[in-house]
């Protein structure tokens, strides 16, 4: 299983690549992006997270454990422990996007930056993504709300960017013109 200490931290330049486009999803590839989800599984569970000393996670991408693989994994429950939102993508992109754009009103933290950095990060509210599943399948998601902060923040990690480039130095803390909350 994956966990803390498989994690690549800032400043590690695989960090900053934009990794490969998935030629051929083989046995390898499709166990790999299963570690990924069972680890934002098992952090989620006080128990194993507590044991392994695990960083609480809702979403993961192949880079962040060192894969040049355009792959991630996003695993969110709610309050009660249901299942929210529960994906696997393969090669994921951004078909479109909502003009209006969102935040997370105490901004955003990652699992590959150990310190904290405050300030906005400006995401769209609402986005549609294709991608392909473990099987081959063709995924669309349209996705608002804390799915879309999520899937924009893993799906940057795949072009090498990281949440606090996108917080504005001069204004940090300031919501931009017509950016909403995420609800
Ligand atoms: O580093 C990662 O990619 C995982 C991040 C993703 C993330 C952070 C902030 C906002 C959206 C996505 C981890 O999930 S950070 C820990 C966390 C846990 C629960 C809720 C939000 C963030
Ligand atoms: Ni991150």
């Amino acid at each position: 299983m994956l966990t803390t200490k498989d994690i690549i931290r800032d400043p590690d330049p695989m960090l900053r690549k934009k990794v490969a486009e998935i030629k051929e999803i083989d046995k390898e590839t499709v166990d790999q992006l299963k570690e990924m989800r069972e680890y934002l599984v098992n952090s989620q569970n006080e128990e194993t997270a507590e044991k392994y000393g695990l960083r609480p996670g809702v979403g993961l991408a192949a880079p962040q454990i060192g894969l040049d693989k355009r792959m991630l994994a996003v695993y969110i429950e709610d309050g009660e422990g249901d299942i929210d939102h529960d994906f696997m993508l393969i090669n994921p992109k951004v078909k479109s996007h909502s003009v209006t754009e969102t935040y997370l009103p105490g901004g955003e933290g990652c699992l590959s930056v150990d310190e904290d950095i405050a300030g906005l990060v400006h995401r769209y509210q609402r986005i549609k993504v294709n991608a392909v599943d473990i099987e081959g399948n063709p995924v669309e998601i349209k996705a608002k709300g804390m799915l879309a902060v999520v899937l924009q923040h893993e799906l940057d990690h795949l072009d090498g960017i990281m949440f606090y480039d996108r917080i504005d130095e001069d204004m940090p803390m300031e919501p931009k013109i017509g950016a909403r909350p995420v609800e």
